[in-house]
């Protein structure tokens, strides 16, 4: 049987005519002998190349396939335990974020008085994920599951509506931070725009649609320099693309309601700061730097003004996060139609007593009894407000909201925790 290579390029002497061509031919045979091997090769290395490549992605699918933390009998009953009800009249909620700084809280908080709760995260790195395990196993000792996936998962959150139905979503998930959006704009349109469509979609399908509660954000007042901040006033001038996609969110939600029936609440929460809070925060890098000796960074306004936030306490945020879903009208569709008006609401979660930065690092160096090596520089153009003031009024009206906790409280709460949780090693790895 002729070999492959014989196939290609017929070696028979008797193709050719006169012997005097013969030894030419040989010659011209073997030249081109030698360019059909190399070429047989070149084909035999590209094949090799494309199964090497076509192997490694069915690997990383294979990989990604089998080392999902998602799936199975068993797990469907974690979820199922998770999301067992212990009060009368209770919630089933989905926290996403669950393992962020606001939703571990506030998954905790739930869970206390009863309510069932499954979290869902996806342990992301843009701060240290060890901190974020660690609210994991927190979470876990009070037997909360906390899913591994992401928001963007259709598949995954489509598992989790068919195993629990649940009442509400306390979607907390988001790229978070002001000025990392220059950085890395696209995980803001990942995370803040995309995954919540896919969220609202999952919603806005389930036969009992559950009634959303999520974070908006202070900054969607961009510019605004009407003070006290309130709900009515203009949020069409965001300063960062962070902000442009939590006053998308905001719009994104309004659709969802107007169309589908779902019921939205959005809380705008101002600059949330305490005990298991996130590194990327100024309270908290400050902290770090102050005890490490390193100097740190204050920005300041023009002419030397000092920039201010009205900086609140976690635990009145969790106050003002379950009365949200409280009061929460239940969503008025199901499997994707509406069946009459749902309610949509938008409140403001500060302090209402805003502090400078540069009096937020003094409190910092009285709880620590460190002196900060401070290095004050304009404020660059990186979608930073010069400032933050909430009217609260409206969650005052509509759930009680009153936050007791001021700066001084609870930064001490905050250095207490730091200290014991970083230990010596002032947070160091
Ligand atoms: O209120 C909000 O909606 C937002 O609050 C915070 O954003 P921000 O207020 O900018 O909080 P920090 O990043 O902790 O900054 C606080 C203040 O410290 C200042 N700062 C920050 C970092 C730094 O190195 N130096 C410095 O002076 C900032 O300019 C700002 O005035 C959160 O990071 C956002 O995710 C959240 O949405």
């Amino acid at each position: 049987m002729p070999s492959l290579e014989e196939e290609l390029f017929p070696s028979t002497p008797g193709k050719f005519k006169d012997k005097g061509s013969l030894s030419m031919n040989r010659q011209f045979h073997r030249c081109f002998a030698s360019t059909s091997t190399m070429f047989l090769w070149a084909l035999f290395l590209i094949a090799l190349t494309a199964s090497y490549l076509s192997f490694q992605s069915f690997m990383d699918s294979g990989t990604r396939y089998f080392s999902s933390t998602w799936g199975g009998l068993h797990w469907e009953k974690q979820v199922r335990n998770s999301a067992q009800i212990h009060r009368k009249n209770g919630f089933s909620v989905l926290v996403t974020g669950a393992a962020g700084f606001v939703g571990s809280h506030v998954s905790l908080a739930l869970k206390k008085r009863g309510d069932g709760v499954v979290g869902l995260d996806n342990f992301n790195s843009y701060y240290d994920p060890s901190l974020k395990k660690a609210r994991k196993s927190l979470l876990s000792s009070h037997n909360i599951l906390i899913v591994e996936g992401d928001l963007n998962d259709a598949r995954l959150l489509g598992k989790l509506f068919d195993i629990v139905q649940f009442t509400h979503v306390m979607h907390l998930a988001a790229q978070a931070g002001v000025r990392y959006a220059m950085e890395n704009p696209h995980s803001y349109v990942h995370s803040n725009i995309a995954g919540l469509v896919t969220l609202l979609e999952i919603c806005k399908n389930a036969d009992r649609q559950p009634a959303i509660v999520w974070a908006s954000s202070s900054s969607v007042y961009g510019l605004n320099e009407e003070v006290p901040f309130s709900e009515s006033d203009r949020t069409d001038r965001p300063a960062s693309l962070y902000a442009a996609t939590k006053k998308a969110g905001e719009s994104i939600t309004h659709t969802y309601n107007h169309i589908y029936g779902l019921s939205i609440t959005g809380l705008r929460f101002f600059t949330v700061y305490g005990p298991w809070g996130r590194p990327d925060m100024a309270y908290f890098s400050f902290t770090k730097s102050i005890l490490q000796g390193k100097p740190i960074t204050i920005y300041r306004g023009k002419n030397r003004v000092d920039l201010a936030r009205d900086f609140t306490y976690i635990d009145d945020v969790v106050k003002g996060c379950i009365g949200s879903l409280d009061t929460a009208k239940k969503s008025t569709g199901s499997g994707g139609k509406k069946r009459g008006p749902a309610q949509y609401r938008i409140f403001n979660l500060g302090n209402t007593s805003p502090v400078t930065v540069p009096m937020m690092v003094g409190m910092l160096e009285r709880h620590l009894k460190v002196k900060a090596k401070k290095h004050f520089v304009e404020m660059p153009g990186n979608g930073d407000v010069p400032f933050t003031h909430a009217n609260i009024s409206l969650a005052r009206k509509e759930f009680g909201y009153k936050p007791t906790t001021d700066l001084q409280t609870g930064l001490k709460k905050f250095v207490k925790w730091y200290l014991a949780y970083y230990g010596d090693n002032h947070g160091k790895l």
